[in-house]
């Protein structure tokens, strides 16, 4: 057997953390995790984590010092347009805007034209501003970027936004949507043949993790001259099962569905006469 191992990069601390780990686990990958140690090896899987700086990951992929990396989307739109985007991973959604004091009159956003903005996302801004044919110019901070309005430092900011309560706090306002973001895997442009081999068999048991997370199983008793309608509000993986139930004219249908469409359809299952609608997650799902 080969000693090849696929490197993965995830970050050291922060927001990204922990459902990075957590989605690896459920892949059914072990990580030794001494939390100083900066580097580790799956006992189970050829894999070796580094774990690393958000920041400083896109330099790591390009240069081939890792082969994959989970990151927020946010991050390769910055600093990573030569980065190849593997799959969304669902977890860490936020998008990246542009907020003004709510003082502020904002009709368009050529009312920034000629206005000071603090970000510490450079490149996505300017890219931005490029294209509405607005300049600005730009002061690039690390962090608490949403003070900057309130210290006479920049009339407008581009930062992270997910539940909008530090915009709130800062009494700033969200003014444009400049993209959306997910925690997704990051490919190294430079990955071997060989550690490609692995990285496939890590998208393949990541994959199962995501359509298994998305998914519910259900089962419920169905009139069986309901049973069509009710099978039309469910596509199931291939079709329903459907089991004969002990009392007559009464069916068990048994199907995978997403849980949005669940909640969708809830409401017509039940005027079809469905009782007893069990919902139950589901581990794993190889499609
Ligand atoms: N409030 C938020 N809600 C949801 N996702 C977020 C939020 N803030 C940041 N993220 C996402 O999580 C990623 C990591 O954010 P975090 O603040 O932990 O790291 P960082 O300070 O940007 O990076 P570094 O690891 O270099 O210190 C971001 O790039 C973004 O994709
Ligand atoms: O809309 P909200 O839910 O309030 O989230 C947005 C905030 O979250 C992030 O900061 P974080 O907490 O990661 O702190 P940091 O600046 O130290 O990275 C981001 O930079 C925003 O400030
Ligand atoms: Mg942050």
């Amino acid at each position: 057997m080969s000693n090849e191992k696929l490197r993965i990069a995830i970050q050291k601390s922060g927001r990204l953390n922990e459902d990075s780990l957590q989605i690896l686990k459920d892949a059914g990958i072990s990580i030794d995790n001494g939390k100083e140690q900066l580097k580790a090896s799956a006992r189970n899987f050829p894999l070796e984590v580094l774990y690393l700086r958000n920041g400083d990951i896109p330099q790591y992929l390009r240069d081939g010092v890792v082969d994959v990396a989970i990151l927020g989307e946010n991050v390769l739109v910055e600093k990573g347009d030569d980065i190849i985007k593997g799959e969304k991973l669902g977890f860490s959604k936020c998008r990246v805007s542009l907020a003004v004091p709510k003082s502020m009159k904002y009709n368009g956003i050529m009312d920034l034209d000629g206005k000071k903005i603090a970000t510490s996302y450079p490149n996505t801004v300017n890219a931005f501003l490029t294209e509405k044919g607005i300049s600005a110019e730009l002061h690039i901070i690390n962090g608490s970027v949403e003070i900057a309005p309130s210290i006479g430092l920049a009339d407008a900011i581009c930062d992270i936004v997910s539940s909008g309560s530090t915009l709130f706090k800062n009494n700033l306002k969200e003014v444009e949507v400049m993209l959306k973001s997910e925690a997704v895997l990051a490919i190294s442009p430079l990955i071997s043949s060989e550690r490609k081999l692995i990285l496939e068999k890590l998208q393949f048991r990541l994959n199962s993790v995501l359509n298994a997370r998305t998914s519910k199983y259900i089962l419920m008793n169905v009139p069986n001259d309901k049973l069509n309608n009710v099978i039309k509000l469910l596509p199931g993986m291939r079709s329903p099962t459907v089991l004969p139930l002990v009392e007559e004219g009464w069916s068990s249908l048994h199907t995978v569905i997403n849980e949005e469409r669940f909640w969708e359809v809830i409401d017509e299952l039940k005027q079809n006469g469905a009782e007893g609608i069990l919902v139950a997650p589901i581990e794993k799902m190889v499609m």
